[in-house]
């Protein structure tokens, strides 16, 4: 070899390495810049990732997870073990169905509803943090999304990289591409000179380090384009999640863009409506202003006036003491000058009040008088049943005077003239409708007797007693008298008080007591008033209607226990209904005090003819009495003798205080019109006919003298029977044959007028007639 050759090839090698250094040192330099740019990478992703935690941790996403997941599990576990509780029941329910609470049945399914309670709570407290989660993973998309932007700059910057290396990759394959030049430097290096020899072997080797660091960069440079690929599918799957929330939110903006729509046009309405009110209550308003405002202008003139008015009545109200003073001080005055007139007025009236009632008093009275204080009525009782034969016309009325009463008597025909007589068909509401005056005056204060005499039979109980569907006086009268006294109050204070007493064989028999036997005796009372008394004798309060009732069902039943035949008792015994109305006018301070006797006499029959002995002779005999007894009373009255003999029997004893004075008597004569008591009936109605001419209010007004001693005539019914034409024997002292006369005589009507008249006007003649 020449040295020309070999002086080039060495140039060659010098070149070759130079160019090796070069390549060696630019590849050295981009090792190093790629290094740098990984490390800066590597420490880019480390900085994103700690970021990326450091974010999660700050928001406890991580956890909330595994607090979520430990929850999971505690739930899965207590699921578990209430599964394995469950199953355990069905093998024990047979054993445990009758086991006490304590059982291990009922422990098992308190832990059971405690575990469900449990599992229940769990189930809300993972809802809350699966929501939480929710909103810990839309915060970790959004810091996916920063990151996808981080590794997005990066692949641009793996992009650059990546390029430069291509570069240097080309660089060195164009290197490689010249392996004859450098086999033969090498060969002729190795022949030339072992340093360049080693020289090259040692470029080789970096050549070979700096390849396999290029294997490595590009194996790092794939699993960079993985992590990208992976990240780009990522990213995809999270913009077609964002496109679905995208489009969610789109539609869900469209309903509420819709909704907002709906709102609007409701509001527009709204508003609208509401302007349209408005309008409308705005010119109501505005019309009201205007009436307002002429109102007020109308008002203004008013309100001077009234601030006129009000300064006047400011000042009045100043001067109002005064004037109030003075005021009251006249109205005293003339409230007492008025109450002055008033009370005397009063008195005045209370005084005339007075004057008036004593003067209706004694108009009354003197009607009564007038009438005659003693008043004799005749009742004929109608033919009852199985009587019919012994009843034909017997006894005759006048059609035209309900006073006379014509007997037909053994072929004569009598008249008798009385006050009233009452035919057959009478009922007894027309029978009470004339006694009624006589009853209702004993609320006046007066003392009223009311007898009801004939024989046995003629109707006396029925007439005073009645029947329960039909009662007589007694009830009436009674219910009269509380009616009346009712309707006075309360002006009047009424009190009405019953006695019923019988007698019989001249003792006095409490109806109303307790003890039956008893005999009452009559007293005068210590008081010093000259007033007669009963001590024992029961007064009975009536108060209401009912209690009326209850009087006569205990006088009734008294009377029937205590003999064997009422029927036949009743006939032998004088029953009297005492009946006391005591009245008190509390503005008058007026006092009144009645009394009402309505009595029951026994039978009138002569008894003697039927030659009766024994106690029926002791009986006619008190009958007879007791009647005599009556019959001289009224004679001494109507006589006005100074004497009364009102001591000679009970009966007149008792009823003395109501015979005398301004009494006012009633006689109800009974008659029977059989022909068997024809001659019974024609001695009735002659005692009766006398009785008539007597008047009780022309006796002086003096205390009667109660003396034992009388004329005592014995009763005519004791005495045998007369003919009818000559002195009848009658129930009053001796009967003049001028009264039967007088009573007995068959008068034309025109004579029975004169007659009457002279009875009237002239009774100093009846007087004579009946003495
Ligand atoms: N006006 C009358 N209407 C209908 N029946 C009457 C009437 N008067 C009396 N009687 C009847 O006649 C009968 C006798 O009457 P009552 O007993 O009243 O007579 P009396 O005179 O009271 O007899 P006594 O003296 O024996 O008591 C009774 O059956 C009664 O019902």
């Amino acid at each position: 070899m020449n040295f020309f050759t070999r002086s080039k090839q060495i140039q060659q090698q010098k070149h070759c390495q130079q160019h090796s250094e070069c390549l060696s040192q630019e590849g050295g330099r981009l090792i190093t810049a790629l290094r740098k740019q990984v490390e800066e990478l590597e420490e880019k992703l480390l900085v994103q990732t700690q970021e990326a935690e450091r974010l999660r941790s700050e928001l406890g996403a991580t956890d909330l997870e595994k607090h979520l997941e430990l929850l999971v599990v505690e739930n899965e576990r207590l699921k578990h073990e209430l599964n394995a509780c469950k199953s355990l029941l069905p093998q024990e329910a047979p054993t445990l169905a009758c086991a006490a609470t304590d059982c291990p049945h009922s422990q098992r399914e308190s832990r059971l509803a405690d575990l469900e309670q449990q599992v229940l709570e769990k189930g809300n407290w993972a809802e809350i943090l699966s929501r939480q989660l929710d909103e810990s993973k839309r915060y970790a998309a959004e810091m996916q999304r920063q990151l996808e932007e981080s590794k997005h700059h990066r692949r641009e910057v793996e992009q650059q990289l990546s390029a430069r290396l291509r570069g240097c990759e080309e660089a060195l394959a164009r290197q490689a591409t010249r392996p004859p030049q450098i086999k033969y430097v090498t060969e002729r290096v190795e022949l030339d000179s072992p340093g360049s020899q080693q020289d090259l072997a040692e470029a080789q080797a970096k050549s070979a380090n700096l390849q396999e660091q290029l294997s490595l960069q590009r194996q790092l440079l794939r699993e960079l384009e993985v992590q990208l690929h992976e990240s780009q599918r990522t990213s995809t799957q999270l913009r077609a999640q964002i496109l679905v929330y995208e489009g969610e939110m789109e539609r869900a903006q469209g309903q509420l863009e819709a909704e907002m729509q709906n709102l609007e046009d409701e509001k527009n309405r709204v508003i609208e409506e509401a302007f349209v009110r408005a309008e409308s209550e705005m010119k109501a308003v505005h019309e009201n202003l205007a009436g307002v405002r002429m109102n007020l202008l109308t008002l203004q003139p008013a309100l001077r006036t009234l601030t006129c008015d009000y300064n006047c009545l400011k000042r009045q109200v100043q001067d109002f003491p005064f004037m109030l003073e003075k005021a009251i001080t006249e109205a005293k005055q003339e409230i007492c000058q008025v109450i002055g007139e008033v009370s005397s007025a009063n008195q005045e009236l209370l005084r005339k009040y007075k004057r008036e009632m004593n003067l209706r008093k004694k108009c009354h009275n003197e009607l009564v008088r007038l009438k005659g204080n003693i008043r004799v009525f005749c009742r004929v009782r109608p033919v009852c049943q199985g009587e019919q034969d012994s009843a034909e016309n017997m006894v005759s009325f006048d059609p035209e005077d309900d006073a006379l009463l014509y007997l037909s008597n053994k072929g004569k025909l009598m008249t008798f003239e009385l006050d009233k007589v009452f035919h057959p068909q009478a009922t007894q509401e027309e029978v009470f409708q004339e006694v009624q005056s006589l009853v209702t005056s004993c609320i006046d204060g007066f003392n009223v007797c009311i007898f009801a005499y004939g024989q046995t039979g003629s109707g006396k109980t029925y007439t005073m007693e009645g029947v329960p569907k039909d009662p007589g006086i007694n009830q009436r009268a009674l219910r009269l008298l509380f009616s009346e006294v009712t309707e006075k109050a309360p002006d009047w204070d009424y009190k009405i008080t019953v006695s019923m007493v019988e007698i019989y064989n001249e003792t006095l028999r409490n109806l109303l007591g307790d003890n039956q036997g008893e005999k009452l005796d009559i007293k005068m009372n210590p008081d010093g008033s000259g007033q007669l008394y009963v001590p024992g004798l029961t007064n009975f309060t009536v108060k209401s209607p009912e209690d009326i009732n209850r009087v006569f069902e205990l006088g009734h039943m008294n009377r029937a226990t205590a003999c064997t035949n009422l029927n036949e008792h009743s006939s032998r015994s004088h029953a009297l209904l005492i009946i006391t109305v005591v009245g008190f006018n509390s503005s008058t301070g007026h006092r009144t005090q009645g009394k009402l006797n309505l009595v029951d006499l026994a039978g009138s029959e002569r008894i003697a003819k039927s030659g009766a002995e024994g106690s029926r002779l002791r009986e006619a005999q008190c009958i007879n009495k007791s009647l005599s007894a009556l019959g001289d009373v009224i004679n001494a009255l109507r006589s006005r003798h100074s004497h009364v003999p009102f001591r000679n029997s009970r009966l007149t004893y008792l009823l003395s205080d109501s015979l005398s004075g301004d009494s006012k008597t009633l006689m109800m004569v009974q008659i029977s019109p059989l022909v068997s008591n024809m001659s019974e009936s024609v001695c009735s109605l002659k005692f009766a006919q006398r009785v008539r001419t007597i008047e009780l209010g022309n006796t002086p007004r003096r205390q009667w003298e109660i003396s034992s001693t009388s004329s005592s005539p014995t009763h005519d019914s004791l005495e045998p029977d007369s003919p009818p034409v000559t002195p009848v024997p009658l129930p009053i002292s001796r009967a003049s044959s001028a009264g039967s006369t007088l009573s007995s005589s068959s008068k034309t009507p025109g004579a029975r007028r004169r007659s009457q008249s002279q009875l009237t006007t002239g009774k100093s003649k009846h007087a004579h007639i009946i003495t």
